[in-house]
């Protein structure tokens, strides 16, 4: 079986507790005050120019042109692709000057923990890490989807969630998943274990991330 499969398997208690958070409820139904969603859209545009550092630590480590291949298209992949719709909502409500606004703690308590490992570790360690980040969120959009389709359908950010939940997302995180499979093959079962308890903490920091963008207080 795919490692990676194992690992969502061993997170899948807190993946599913993503799909009832209210902020994603609230999301799929419109509900979401507009104050959170800008809350949610400034810290994410923080943590994707800060994420997309933790994949150049893997650039440095890469042993060979087909890893280095990998990385270089997850990091433009981030910084141009996944950026993107956030720029799209930060002109939509008039945030000027995001770069100058301050990571929230739960937020820089995540990358820190992210670039800890990245330093720390190989390039099995950083997709540990980094990956919750990005099948999370194909998880999140498919089943939004999949349970909620008239409500997705209707919601005014039906775009944020179909981005998610695209086919083509679907297919990217495949082939991802698939790579980072390459890594796993040969690894001792001791190191796969503590590699499941990475992708887990940083499963669990997604959910922080969550609560984070949800809560009342700024
Ligand atoms: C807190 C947080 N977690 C996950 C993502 C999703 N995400 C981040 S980068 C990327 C593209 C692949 O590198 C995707 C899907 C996010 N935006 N914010």
């Amino acid at each position: 079986m795919s490692f990676v499969k194992e690992m969502i398997g061993h997170s899948m208690d807190l993946w599913e507790g993503y799909v009832s958070h209210p902020f994603l409820q609230e999301l799929t139904s419109g509900a979401l005050p507009q104050e959170k969603l800008k809350r949610y859209i400034v810290q994410d545009s923080l943590y994707l120019r800060e994420y997309a550092r933790i994949f150049a630590v893997g650039l440095l480590k890469a042993p060979s042109m087909q890893d280095m291949a990998h990385l270089s298209s997850l990091i433009s992949g981030t910084v141009q692709g996944e950026y993107l719709t956030r720029d799209r909502y930060l002109r939509e409500f008039g945030v000027k000057d995001w770069e100058a606004e301050s990571l929230l703690p739960e937020n820089q308590a995540y990358l820190d923990y992210m670039m800890g490992e990245a330093q720390r570790g190989e390039l099995p360690e950083i997709f540990a890490a980094v990956l919750p980040c990005m099948l999370s969120y194909c998880y999140i959009g498919r089943e939004l989807m999949r349970r909620y389709p008239e409500q997705v359908a209707a919601s005014p950010y039906a775009d944020l969630i179909q981005d998610y939940g695209s086919d083509s997302y679907y297919e990217l995180c495949r082939s991802d998943a698939a790579y980072a499979d390459t890594l796993y093959g040969p690894l001792s079962l001791e190191r796969k274990a503590h590699l499941k308890e990475i992708f887990r903490t940083a499963s669990d920091y997604e959910m922080k991330f969550w609560d984070m963008s949800y809560r009342e207080e700024m």
